[in-house]
């Protein structure tokens, strides 16, 4: 039973109104006081009538009214209910380390249930060496820790914050912390950094070269295999793995890019593999995930490979086959649920021939090998991608300009595109600035370095000429032939020594059989 006691305000009120709840044999339960307003939830019992005919004798009380829930119940509920409702795990102890609060999410999170926790001291719940223990004896909170712990026979992985709740004198009375499954985590730093989605529908082109490479990619999509892009600076390698990706079951999951060449070789390593704290100098106490980790059911983007130290690729090399990691200064195993794709702008065949590059790694990364030409050698793609990038352009500048003049078509059709693609979209969007509103675009706007005109071509060595009209006859030897005994035929030379010019052109017989030529060789 609740009553709110509407009262005079004058000293010695509540103190009257419990002795009369006394005389009475009342036992009080809980009470609340209020200015004018006394609440109190007591034990509902025979001749409270008389208790509360006696209680409006008094003539400081006005009148007395039965509710339902005392101001604090309903505040308390209020707080249970917001605590329940929060999509993070909410768990509190007390001040001797003892449960007193679980939420559902907390639960859920800690693969726990409430009924087996409240009440028990969180060193055996958990884990003796968790950060509230240490908050509770120093009164100083703590910011997104990371935790790995196995509770109940599963792993649990969660990212923690924990606060002190002290008295009005300071002391610590308790310590709640707030908890974010790791899975969660990841998804929200995702879904904050993902960049568009990238479709293969962005991807332009005219070519039948080009047409090739994204149907194999669509095909590579899939699949689980690794996939190695290769293809000049500036050709759409990037493009290309967004799209597979997006195209992939793993859509849903991070797409994690990393470029091998631009990171210390040491900070690489910890960029891919994270580290356990105290790993080394400089290193977070509570140690770091590896984006091997983060990328967890998404895709690895490991873009300039070939710049991939050795002791690194060893590294990769494990997560390739056994599909788990083990974080810098750790010996646990951590399994890991990523795709690799990979790319380089290097020759990784002539690497691993100068002992660069591994080669059992590159035989594991080459399992779709996905080669980009140059722009240069599918010029039927230039006009179609400088009309899509003239229209990008123009909208993203809100301005109309008119086409290319015959000139500047003919002058983006003889240039040597050394910046492939990536050139292309820069020299359209600076000679969208160049041109006047609605004016046609000129070769001036274009402004295309002479020196790397077709002409320019003819300056390269005599060695690069030799080596590309090489690869130009056996190329067409074995689209026509499909052997290496009749291409040696053909040009006069051993079916061995086809064998290693296939080799050294990266036209081997695996790589042309994976669809990235248009041909098949068979040995012999
Ligand atoms: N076929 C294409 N259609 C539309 N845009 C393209 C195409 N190819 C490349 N691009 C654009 O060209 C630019 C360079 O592409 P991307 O970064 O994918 O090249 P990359 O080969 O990965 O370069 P790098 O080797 O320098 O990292 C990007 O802005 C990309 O959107």
């Amino acid at each position: 039973m609740r009553w709110k006691i509407h009262t005079k305000d004058r000293v010695g009120m509540v103190l009257d109104v419990l002795n009369i709840f006394n005389n009475h044999k009342v036992n009080i339960q809980a009470m609340e006081v209020l200015p004018r307003e006394i609440f109190i939830k007591f034990d509902a019992q025979q001749g409270q009538e008389k208790l509360k005919i006696e209680l409006e004798t008094d003539r400081d009380i006005e009148f007395i009214e039965e509710i339902t829930v005392l101001p604090i119940e309903k505040k308390e509920r209020q707080l249970s209910e917001t605590i329940e409702a929060v999509s993070e795990g909410i768990m509190s102890i007390d001040q001797q380390g003892k449960v007193n609060g679980l939420n559902q999410a907390a639960q859920t999170i800690l693969n726990l249930s409430a009924d087996k926790s409240l009440g028990k001291h969180v060193s055996k719940v958990l884990n003796k060496d968790v950060p509230m223990l240490k908050t509770l004896k120093s009164g100083i909170g703590y910011e997104n820790k990371e935790m790995i712990l196995k509770i109940n026979n599963r792993q649990v992985h969660y990212l923690t914050t924990g606060k002190p709740i002290k008295d009005d004198y300071g002391n610590t009375m308790g310590v709640v912390a707030t908890m974010q499954d790791m899975r969660q985590v990841r998804q929200l730093v995702y879904s904050l950094t993902k960049p568009n989605d990238i479709t293969f529908e962005q991807i332009v082109f005219n070519s039948e070269k080009m047409k090739q490479r994204v149907e194999l990619a669509k095909l590579s999509a899939q699949s689980e295999a690794t996939v190695l892009i290769q293809g000049e600076s500036g050709t759409g390698k990037e493009l290309f793995a967004r799209a597979i990706h997006n195209y992939s079951e793993r859509k849903n999951h991070p797409f994690v890019p990393i470029n091998c060449a631009a990171l210390p070789h040491t900070l690489l390593e910890s960029e891919l593999f994270g580290y356990q704290g105290g790993a080394f100098t400089g290193a977070r106490k509570e140690g770091k995930q590896g984006l091997f980790e983060f990328a967890k059911g998404g895709t690895v983007f490991l873009d300039e490979i070939g710049d991939m130290p050795m002791h690194i690729q060893v590294k990769i090399l494990r997560v390739l086959q056994e599909k788990t990691i083990r974080r810098i200064g750790s010996n646990q195993e951590i399994p890991i649920d990523v795709r690799v794709i990979t790319a380089t702008n290097k020759p990784l065949q002539q690497l691993v021939n100068n002992n660069k590059f591994r080669e059992d790694l590159y035989y594991r990364i080459n399992v779709i090998p996905i080669n980009i030409p140059p722009l240069r050698e599918r010029p039927e793609d230039i006009i179609m991608l400088a009309k899509f990038f003239l229209d990008k352009y123009q909208t993203v500048m809100d301005k109309q300009v008119g086409a290319f003049s015959e000139k500047s078509t003919q002058a983006l059709h003889n240039y040597y595109w050394p910046g492939n693609v990536r050139e292309l979209e820069n020299v359209i969007e600076r000679a969208v600035i160049l041109t006047s509103t609605h004016q046609d675009i000129n070769v001036d706007a274009l402004n295309l370095e002479q020196n790397f005109s077709k002409e320019a071509d003819d300056r390269r060595t005599l060695k690069e000429k030799i080596n590309e009209l090489e690869k130009k006859l056996l190329v067409e030897a074995a689209k026509k032939y499909k052997s290496t005994r009749k291409i040696g035929d053909a040009l006069g030379i051993s079916h061995t020594a086809v064998r290693k010019k296939l080799k050294k052109h990266n036209l081997e017989t695996k790589v042309c059989r994976s669809g990235t030529e248009d041909f098949q060789i068979k040995e012999r």
